[in-house]
């Protein structure tokens, strides 16, 4: 059984009995593994499946990550590689007891002590310990998600509120390398992953949406050619200059964020609706007991719309096109 087929099935993996080229090989927890060559020219994490139901990237990953063990992928980057909830994928959930991506970051009197806010607490931990060691070295995370719904546009970026510092054309280009045909620039804090590396880590940070999100072996749709490539490129120790391409994505800033107060919530728009359709000005978005969410925006777009969330979770995105 390879890497991926022991923890679905909660088995402990067999660890290869040494790696090729002086690669150090540290288990940091269940899905948590940092592989670590004796030179490391940059430092490298991919993380996925925070939503246990989110197929394609965890398989992408894990076949990378065989690859390294089987001695056939030789990295020169500081690699970590992270399953976030094994438990939800397992039973392909999105989540269990509560959404990871959104407790990272938030202190215990806020999330609890359950499971998922513990596993949040051990991936913080697992992150801010790996690039802690990694001293001034370029730093990046990409967090590998697919979404609920279809999209206008297939694959797309979330770039994590940078605060003080500028939005990076040339991590910008890199994600167009990888496959992403747009980028949303937050424009505050999220309780998300790649908001924590970045802000918590000094990593840059990204979440990727790469497609659909369908059970395990029903990913032949979702094409990550080109971010396996990149990945490819980058675990070897590649680190391309991007910020001349010609290739860059089409950019959105999050103009507001459609936030669930109360079960009295109704989002009024079909299941059917895609992330990235226009909506026009005026339109009646949502309406929550007496508040009501109406778009302003000219050429406002919805991302993430989704009616199931907890109350007090984001409940979508409205997205305006902008410029760096
Ligand atoms: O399709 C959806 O509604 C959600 C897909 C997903 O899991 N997206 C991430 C985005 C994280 C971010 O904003 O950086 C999430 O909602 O956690
Ligand atoms: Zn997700």
């Amino acid at each position: 059984m390879n890497y991926l087929e022991q923890l679905l099935h909660a088995q402990s993996p067999d660890w290869p009995a040494g790696l090729p080229g002086g690669l150090r090989l540290s288990v940091l927890g269940e899905g948590l593994l940092a592989i670590e060559p004796a030179a490391p020219v940059f430092d490298l994490f991919i993380s996925c499946g925070i939503h246990g139901n989110e197929t394609a990237p965890i398989e992408l990953a894990a076949s990378l990550l065989q690859e390294v063990l089987d001695g056939q992928l030789l990295p020169r980057a500081r690699l970590l590689f992270a399953f976030g909830n094994p438990e939800a994928m397992r039973r392909n959930e999105r989540y269990l007891d509560d959404d990871l991506n959104r407790l990272f970051g938030k202190p215990r009197e806020q999330t609890g002590d359950g499971p998922a806010a513990q596993r949040a607490r051990e991936l913080e931990q697992a992150a801010c310990a790996f690039f802690a060691a990694s001293g001034s070295r370029w730093k990046l995370h990409y967090d590998l998600h697919t979404a609920i719904r279809g999209s206008k546009i297939e694959q797309f970026a979330i770039y994590p509120f940078p605060h003080e510092q500028a939005f990076d054309a040339g991590e910008i280009g890199r994600l167009a390398a990888c496959g992403i045909e747009a980028v949303l620039l937050q424009s505050k804090a999220s309780p998300t992953f790649s908001y924590y590396t970045r802000r918590h880590c000094g990593a840059h940070g990204f979440t990727l949406e790469l497609g659909k999100a369908r059970p395990f072996g029903q990913n032949q749709e979702v094409r990550l050619d080109k971010l396996e490539a990149e990945l490819r490129r980058l675990i070897a120790g590649e680190q391309r200059d991007y910020r001349a391409s010609a290739a860059q994505p089409t950019l959105f800033k999050v103009a507001r964020e459609l936030v669930k107060h109360s079960d009295a919530f109704v989002l009024h728009l079909d299941d059917a609706v895609e992330n990235f359709t226009e909506l026009a000005a005026g339109y009646l978005l949502a309406e929550d007991g007496a508040q009501r969410f109406v778009v302003e925006e000219p050429g406002a777009r919805i991302v993430f719309p989704n009616r199931k969330v907890k109350n007090g979770l984001r409940a979508g995105l409205l997205v305006v096109p902008t410029t760096l």
